[in-house]
């Protein structure tokens, strides 16, 4: 994907959003990092074309994509919000169902396809034997998968989520993020996601991207471009970063 010139503004005044250029790459995992209110869920609307850019272009595969219409950009990017909100009488299957919407004509009955992306979907998450439950009755962290299946049921090459790790105690937070990069990894998907959690950003990234204040401070692999001057530089916070004895690193926060 490759992003060229995007300005954005929520306000008329100056441009809050402020990129010349970002490429990110195809079939990896990029998360967006960065302290509250610095635009990541902005950054990821507008590349969903949630939001209306004031100047810029947006590209996948040579494809300007804001000339695209709503479904045929739902067959390349699928997105994940931070909230999600469904009938609470819908099943995970009825759910993952709605992501086939983009293939559909009508309201004709699904077809072999559809059946096919759907149950891809369940499987690829886990959810099988959850699939005929309902909403309603799921844990934080099977309900974020449950989400998760209905965008992969988009069949996309993109997969955007929006801090799918909130609200979830750490086991889930594991298991979501290890769904995340079994779909990257098997299924070839390309991830961009946004993470607070630093040590998650440096273990499952192939890639990150660093923003301040609506800019990209810098951008690449994690062990390089996460140093202790920088994350200082934007979170204020002294850490220390720490090696395993798998050679693993680990960001330590220190207190002042
Ligand atoms: N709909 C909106 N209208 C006006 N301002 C908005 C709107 N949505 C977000 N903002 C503002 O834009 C800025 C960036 O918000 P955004 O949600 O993109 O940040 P973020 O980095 O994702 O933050 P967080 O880590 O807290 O989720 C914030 O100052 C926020 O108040």
């Amino acid at each position: 994907m490759d992003i060229k010139n995007l300005f954005f503004s929520y306000h008329a005044k100056e441009p809050f959003i402020a990129i010349d250029e970002l490429k990110i790459s195809e079939g990896k995992i990029t998360t967006i990092i960065g302290p509250n209110g610095c635009g990541k869920s902005t950054l990821l609307a507008l590349i969903a074309q949630q939001l209306t850019y004031t100047a810029g272009e947006i590209y996948i595969e040579q494809q300007n994509i804001s000339r695209l219409s709503r479904k045929e950009l739902a067959k390349k990017l699928a997105i994940v919000y931070q909230q999600n909100e469904a009938p609470e009488q819908y099943t995970i299957r009825d759910l993952v169902k709605v992501g086939r919407y983009p293939y559909r004509k009508g309201l004709n009955s699904l077809s072999a396809d559809d059946l096919t992306a759907i149950d891809k979907a369940i499987e690829l998450t886990g959810l099988v034997a959850l699939q005929d439950q309902r909403l309603a009755e799921l844990s934080g962290g099977q309900r974020q998968r449950a989400w998760i299946a209905l965008a992969l049921a988009q069949e996309t090459q993109y997969l955007l989520l929006d801090e799918p790790t909130t609200y979830l105690d750490l086991h889930h937070q594991f298991e979501i993020l290890d769904c995340i990069e079994k779909l990257n990894k098997n299924a070839n998907m390309t991830i961009i996601m946004v993470l607070h959690d630093l040590n998650q950003a440096f273990q499952y990234s192939d890639e990150v991207i660093v923003m301040s204040k609506g800019k990209i401070i810098k951008s690449g692999q994690p062990t390089v471009t996460m140093s202790e001057e920088l994350i200082k530089g934007i979170f204020g916070i002294n850490v220390q970063i720490i090696e395993d004895i798998e050679k693993n690193k680990h960001i330590l926060p220190l207190r002042k």
